[in-house]
């Protein structure tokens, strides 16, 4: 990923990574891909917050529909997907690391990674919530996601948000070994059996998307809101200065 200087994931951002996943799974000679930053020591930023701020209602739809899409492509994938974490993952970028197979994580201490969303006043919608569910279990989920828990690379393990974790010069070259692990498992049984796992989770919000899109809608448009999301993005401005 390479959208300096945090990878937020953007409208833009996301429609580029959504066009290159399908390049990828069209062309049948690739059969996994590895999710990285170009961005030093930042996986992701999340959702990029000036998406959900200061714009109006159909802007907010459009976004919140790239945001399912991107979630519904990486969740659903063929292809095998790990995440090389390397660097810090809130909220959204963990959420996409979540779509993925396999987490390796860079060990430094300041690659936090969770789903923190409460922690900007916001919650994370049921299938964010889902996803951490069927990763680490209901308690530590709910645990996690009341207080928006930002866990360190060693807590991330214990609690099995992600794999591993490995010396930050390793990120890349074990996130390889893993994915020639994985490729070596016949295709066609790894792929029904990654269905059979996720297609109930990805259903629900298949059922109820445009709802999901209605409620993203009112609940960012309410000017508390608004207000909490603009005083965080200035925070984040101000801390420079
Ligand atoms: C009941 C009904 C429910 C319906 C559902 C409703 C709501 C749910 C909605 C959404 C879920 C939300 C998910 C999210 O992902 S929200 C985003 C969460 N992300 C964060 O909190 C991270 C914020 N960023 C940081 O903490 C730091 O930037 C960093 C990633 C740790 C990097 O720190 P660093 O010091 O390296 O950089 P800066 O902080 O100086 O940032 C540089 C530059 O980037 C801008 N920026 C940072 N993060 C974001 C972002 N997420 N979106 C947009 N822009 C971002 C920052 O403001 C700086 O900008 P500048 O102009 O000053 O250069």
């Amino acid at each position: 990923m390479r959208n300096p200087p945090v990878n937020s994931l953007s409208l833009e951002f996301l429609t580029e990574l959504l066009i290159s996943l399908e390049k990828l799974e069209n062309d049948k000679t690739f059969h996994g891909i590895i999710i990285t930053s170009d961005c030093p020591g930042i996986f992701s930023a999340g959702l990029d917050l000036t998406e959900m701020c200061g714009r109006d209602p159909e802007h907010y739809a459009e976004y919140w529909k790239a945001v399912q899409e991107m979630w519904l492509r990486f969740y659903l994938s063929n292809l095998v997907v790990i995440a090389a974490i390397n660097g810090v993952s809130p909220a959204g970028g963990c959420l996409l690391s979540l779509t993925c197979d396999y987490r390796v994580l860079a060990n430094n201490p300041k690659y936090a990674i969770g789903l923190n969303e409460t922690l900007l006043g916001i919650v994370a919608p049921f299938w964010f919530k889902d996803t951490l569910v069927n990763t680490i279990g209901h308690r530590s989920a709910e645990r996690a996601l009341q207080l928006g828990l930002l866990f360190p690379p060693a807590e991330a393990l214990r609690v099995g948000v992600v794999d591993q974790v490995v010396p930050e010069d390793q990120v890349q070259s074990t996130a390889r070994l893993v994915m020639a692990q994985w490729l070596d498992i016949p295709d066609h049984a790894r792929q029904l059996t990654k269905t059979l796992m996720r297609k109930p989770t990805a259903d629900r919000l298949l059922t109820e998307r445009d709802a999901d899109i209605q409620n993203f809608v009112r609940f960012i448009c309410k000017d508390s809101i608004q207000k909490s999301l603009h005083a965080y993005l200035e925070k984040l401005k101000q801390k420079k200065g």
